[in-house]
């Protein structure tokens, strides 16, 4: 990863590049994971609407087709890309205001420095990333819901604004403030860690194989979702529900806890972590390969 100012943009184009790998990779099983995060409880004697991951894939070929996986990517494609742009930047931000904490002595940041970055760059996200998450997962859940109720990411945009102004589109924000930024100190420390370790003494971490950067890059999404997983299913439930059903966080957590138990926090597990693996490999992968390109087209300083 770039480690001098003069290349926090190309963490930014880079990092674009990289979140459309992963949105191309990984969007059927977020699919699967909104879905079964968000169906309604069963009453007693009745059977769920899904009963697991293969049950909700094979349910969703069915009744609508391969199509039904990728619903709602045209939001993260477009919304998505500038979210790992900003978060790969913030994160070059973030290691330079360690950097500039520690009196700039050039001496490695450890591993609870890089947390800190990357934590800092989970706040720079957050700005698009609820608007984002709530267009996405309302689009995500509503053929499985029974209803049609918004034509794309636009159009769900406008009714919610319509509905409740600004408050109503970035509802959830607070959960993905509490959701990504430790997810993202996670994810960057842990890729940067799984590297240095990968690295033999004496050589360049930019020099590693593909195998050990998809490796690296895969385990930094694993790291990413055993911290997000929780405040993702009280996020995802509060985005959903009909406008007035919780007060707020404490609410929803209660509401959790009430009807599927601590179990119910770690719903959609399944799919997050069979999607974390190959789309943030493939996400790294492209990351690494735009920095390239871009040194080959601006050699660095
Ligand atoms: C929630 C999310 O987008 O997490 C990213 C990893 C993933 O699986 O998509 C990490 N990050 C927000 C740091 C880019």
């Amino acid at each position: 990863m770039g480690d001098n100012k003069s290349s926090i943009w190309k963490d930014f184009i880079a990092g674009g590049f990289g979140g459309i790998c992963a949105v191309v990779s990984g969007h059927p099983l977020d699919t699967i994971k909104v879905r079964l995060q968000t169906m309604p409880t069963p009453a007693p004697g009745q059977a769920p609407m899904f009963t697991g991951t293969w049950d909700c894939f094979t349910k969703t070929i069915k009744h609508e087709g391969f199509r039904g996986l990728y619903k709602g990517m045209a939001a993260p494609v477009t919304g998505v890309s500038p979210i790992f742009a900003l978060s790969f930047f913030g994160f070059a931000v973030g290691k330079d205001m360690v950097g500039w904490a520690k009196g700039n002595s050039g001496k490695q940041l450890s591993l609870v420095e890089l947390f800190a970055a990357g934590g800092f760059s989970g706040i720079l996200t957050t700005a698009i990333m609820a608007p984002g998450e709530r267009i996405k997962c309302l689009l995500q859940i509503q053929k499985s819901a029974g209803e049609k109720k918004y034509n794309g990411p636009v159009d769900c945009a406008k009714k919610l604004y319509a509905e409740g102004g600004i408050r109503s589109i970035y509802r959830g924000t607070i959960l993905t403030l509490c959701r990504d930024i430790p997810a993202s100190g996670m994810y960057f420390a842990g890729y940067e860690g799984i590297k240095r370790a990968l690295t033999p003494p004496g050589q360049d971490p930019s020099k590693l194989s593909i195998g050990s950067v998809l490796f690296a890059g895969g385990m930094a999404g694993i790291f990413n979702w055993v911290i997000a997983i929780a405040p993702d299913v009280l996020k995802s439930r509060l985005q959903t529900a009909p406008e007035g059903t919780y007060r707020g966080l404490r609410d929803v957590f209660a509401d959790v806890m009430r009807t599927d138990g601590i179990r119910g926090m770690y719903k959609g597990i399944v799919p997050v972590m069979l999607r974390a693996f190959p789309a943030n490999a493939c996400c790294f992968l492209g990351y690494e390969a735009a920095i390239k390109g871009l040194n080959y087209i601006s050699p660095p300083s």
